[in-house]
């Protein structure tokens, strides 16, 4: 979306290379795509293809005589075709009906590099649909939803891991370890041409063991070809028993199973989502289904996946940012081909091609993490229910803090609600307290009630959580002679101290690192002082409060390397005494049963924001952190520090709960006309003067109220906020600028959207300006 894109196009248009054509297979808002039609054509076939540039158009070419014995191509499949002066690879959508195409001004595809299609005519049109939806270009949306390898043109081999054993494996070198020898029997038994580890894994085989033997030189592991095969799915172990809420929510979920039908599970944190999960599950997995599974973060909850692991036996894979690209691509094709009846994954698993699905579940449906923040600005939560309406297939969204859009689905009778008002087992709801900061002494940021709280849970062996949500050592270096303050050069934002790995300045917003200084750089006074409490500094006055007790601490800084996490996991248990002390990463879905005490540290800033949703997303995250708290056979109590106890929409969420927190922001939302009672696009611009990004969407602004469709409206129904300065103005040297676009009519909105969108991504003005459209923009930072 950068000028570069704009040079790229008009020199190819004068160069006669490949023509962009009117996109025929945009989709209208309600995702009727116009099909192209696949009778060649007399005369030379010119084709259509979506590549991965910056432009809004797909591009047409012709097939060589070289290529025809290939023709007729499947659509979805790889074409390399000549751009520029380069050579990309790019999607075949279908044969170009566009009369208007002058066919001696094209040039040829050079290769096809697959004979069947990647991308089924079902996920074509869902991206056409996420295109057109979220303004962005159809070939960057195709080629986010192809593995890297695939994307860079690699062959398409289905490859699996094998395994088999060595030439030289002997058998008495295992006598002493049991769990090997049986793997190395399996193995023996499938020695020619050696055993897929799916296959393997589904007959009790572990990871562990084949690795173990592995390393002892007795087995070894390749990359073959293979045919997909599936497995009927087992059970490896017995459903629990559910109570009467999940058997209600299960026995409705089943019913909806043939079809669409958008399910919000609403249930309090450790209600058993999961378990309703799981029962729902089966019976699409035993019709030979598929499920796709999303979750916020799965390096941070690997329980999650070990839950599905330990319930089906089939294949089950895993889709997230940490998996290697041939990891990916392997995963992929299991999802791909049907093999794999489970697909776990994170936001962009939601365009992962699975021909037999039969379910969708989005755990902890309100995490912000399910947006993608730049580029192609997505919502999976939105395109999974768009998915599920196209392939007929159910949707559930669980959390037990909905966000406020599926509150209100709901309300419009669009979301079907079940609930799950019960902790499962014996663990009953938290308690949750407020600690009036003001004239209370503290140590170490812990009100004295607090820490007396703390001794008697440690006394007693059990957990403790504390959640702090601002990671370093400090988020403010200060000189108290002459109130400096220690900034971003680049941002508009304080650094944060930290004192790891050496002591240094960090901005979280750019990255931007420094030595602290020696002396204020205004006034030379060398008592420059760390203010404000971060989670390293907490850690510091944690050890000194609780000089006996492991504390372990939970953030981006603490877990950066690679299994620390896991170790910490497992610690937390133990059923022994402890802190947890950490950041949001301790608040995703996660089961520590010996925590019976959660501390929260920060709140009032989130209750103060001036994004709207802040509100909103402090409850929950409140609501996630407090739901650790007593999930084993223990009462559990939250306390949180709050200098400001009396703040009305605080006292309703801790009196009332969620629910009534959630209807009194709906109210606000509704008497000021905010998304979702509103539909809403936040455009921002960023340039390097502080002028210009304002400036010019001023500028675009205008041509929006330019546009026939706003004209034809004696008034209208349009409500533009801004443009004004971005909260954090300056970030990374560039000055941010946004306005904010409302519309209580979502097919006008995007009619008039998408039309002045292609116009202001050809503006001459915009060169030198990065601009953007966020379409139910999530975060106005
Ligand atoms: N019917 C049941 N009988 C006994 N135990 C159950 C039952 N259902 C769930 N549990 C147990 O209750 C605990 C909490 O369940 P789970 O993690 O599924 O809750 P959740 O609703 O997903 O919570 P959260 O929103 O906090 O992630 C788990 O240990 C689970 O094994
Ligand atoms: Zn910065």
């Amino acid at each position: 979306m950068t000028s570069l894109g704009q040079q790229v196009f008009t020199q190819n248009t004068a160069e006669g290379n490949a023509q962009k054509t009117k996109n025929q297979d945009q989709p209208d808002l309600l995702g009727h795509v116009a099909v192209p039609d696949e009778t060649p054509a007399k005369g030379p076939i010119i084709i259509q293809v979506a590549l991965p540039v910056p432009l809004f158009d797909v591009f047409s070419y012709l097939v060589p005589d070289a290529l025809l014995a290939q023709w007729p191509f499947a659509p979805g499949c790889r074409v390399c075709v000549p751009f520029g002066k380069r050579e990309l690879v790019g999607i075949y959508l279908g044969q170009a009906t566009n009369d208007g195409i002058q066919p001696d001004k094209l040039k040829t595809i050079h290769t096809v590099l697959d004979d069947e299609s990647l991308l089924p005519e079902s996920m074509l049109k869902l991206l056409h649909w996420a295109a057109s939806y979220y303004h962005y270009p159809i070939g960057e949306v195709i080629s986010c939803a192809l593995p890297t390898l695939l994307r860079q043109g690699r062959p398409y081999n289905l490859l699996a891991q094998y395994w088999r054993l060595t030439a030289t494996a002997e058998r008495e070198a295992l006598k002493r370890a049991p769990k090997q020898l049986e793997t190395f029997d399996l193995l023996k038994l499938h020695d020619e041409p050696g055993a897929p580890e799916s296959a393997l894994l589904l007959m009790g085989a572990s990871k562990k063991q084949l690795q173990l033997l592995q390393e002892k030189g007795l087995a070894e592991c390749f990359l073959q070809k293979t045919e997909h095969q599936t497995h009927p799915v087992k059970l490896a172990e017995l459903p629990l028993i559910p109570n009467d809420e999940q058997q209600l929510a299960i026995d409705t979920i089943k019913q909806h199973l043939a079809s669409f039908k958008g399910i919000l599970l609403d249930g309090l944190t450790g209600s058993g989502k999961t378990e309703v999960y799981l029962q729902a599950m089966q019976p699409v997995l035993e019709a030979g289904q598929q499920v796709l599974v999303l979750v916020p973060e799965i390096g941070l909850t690997p329980q999650t996946l070990d839950r599905f692991r330990s319930r089906f036996q089939c294949e089950i894979v895993a889709m997230h940012s940490n998996l290697t690209d041939v990891a990916r691509l392997q995963a992929w094709q299991a999802a791909q081909t049907g093999r794999a009846q489970i697909v776990i994954g994170t936001r962009s698993a939601v365009f992962t091609p699975m021909p037999k699905l039969g379910l969708i579940i989005i755990d902890e449906e309100h995490d912000v993490s399910f947006k993608q923040q730049d580029t192609f600005r997505y919502h999976a939560r939105d395109v999974a229910l768009c998915r599920g309406h196209r392939e007929s297939c159910p949707v559930i969204l669980g959390s037990a803090t909905p966000c406020l859009e599926s509150l209100h689905l709901v309300e419009e009778g669009k979301l079907l609600s079940l609930k799950l008002t019960q902790r499962a087992g014996n663990a009953a709801l938290a308690k949750i307290q407020l600690i009036d900061l003001k004239n209370q002494p503290r140590e170490h940021g812990l009100a004295r009630d607090l820490i007396d709280a703390i001794k008697q849970r440690l006394k007693k062996q059990e957990q403790v959580l504390i959640f702090l949500n601002r990671r370093g050592y400090a988020p403010v270096l200060l000189c108290p002679q002459c109130a400096w303050q220690a900034d971003c050069p680049r941002c508009d934002a304080h650094l944060t101290v930290h004192r790891q790995p050496s002591e240094h300045l960090h901005c979280h917003h750019c990255n931007y690192q420094s030595r602290l200084p020696a002396a204020c750089p205004s006034c030379q006074s060398t008592t420059l002082t760390p203010t404000g409490m971060g989670t390293a500094r907490l850690e510091e006055g944690l050890k000194e409060l609780f000089p006996d007790t492991d504390i372990l601490r939970v953030d981006r800084d603490s877990t950066s390397r690679v299994g620390s996490w896991e170790r910490i996991y497992e610690r937390a248990h133990q059923e022994k005494g402890a802190i947890l002390l950490g950041t949001q990463m301790l608040a995703k879905g996660h089961h520590f049963p010996h925590v019976t005490l959660v501390a929260i540290l920060d709140v009032d800033g989130g209750f103060l924001n001036v994004d709207f949703r802040a509100p909103e997303r402090t409850a929950q995250l409140i609501m996630q952190v407090a739901g650790r708290a007593g999930r084993g056979q223990k009462a559990g109590l939250v306390l949180i520090q709050t200098f400001k106890p009396e703040n009305p929409l605080l006292q309703i969420l801790i009196q009332q709960g969620y629910a009534a927190f959630a209807k009194t922001c709906m109210a606000e939302r509704k008497a000021m006309l905010l998304p979702p009672y509103r539909y809403c696009a936040l455009i921002r611009a960023e340039t390097p003067q502080a002028e210009k990004s304002l400036q010019f969407l001023q500028h675009v602004l205008t041509l929006l109220y330019a546009q026939p469709e706003a004209k034809q409206l004696e008034k209208p129904p349009l409500e533009i906020w801004g443009p004004v300065p971005a909260p954090m103005e300056r970030r990374a040297g560039v000055f941010r600028a946004h306005a904010l676009i409302f519309c209580k009519d979502r097919r006008l909105l995007h009619h008039l959207l998408g039309h002045w969108w292609l116009q202001v991504c050809k503006l001459p003005e915009r060169r030198g300006v990065r601009c953007s459209i966020d379409i139910d923009a999530q975060e106005m930072s």
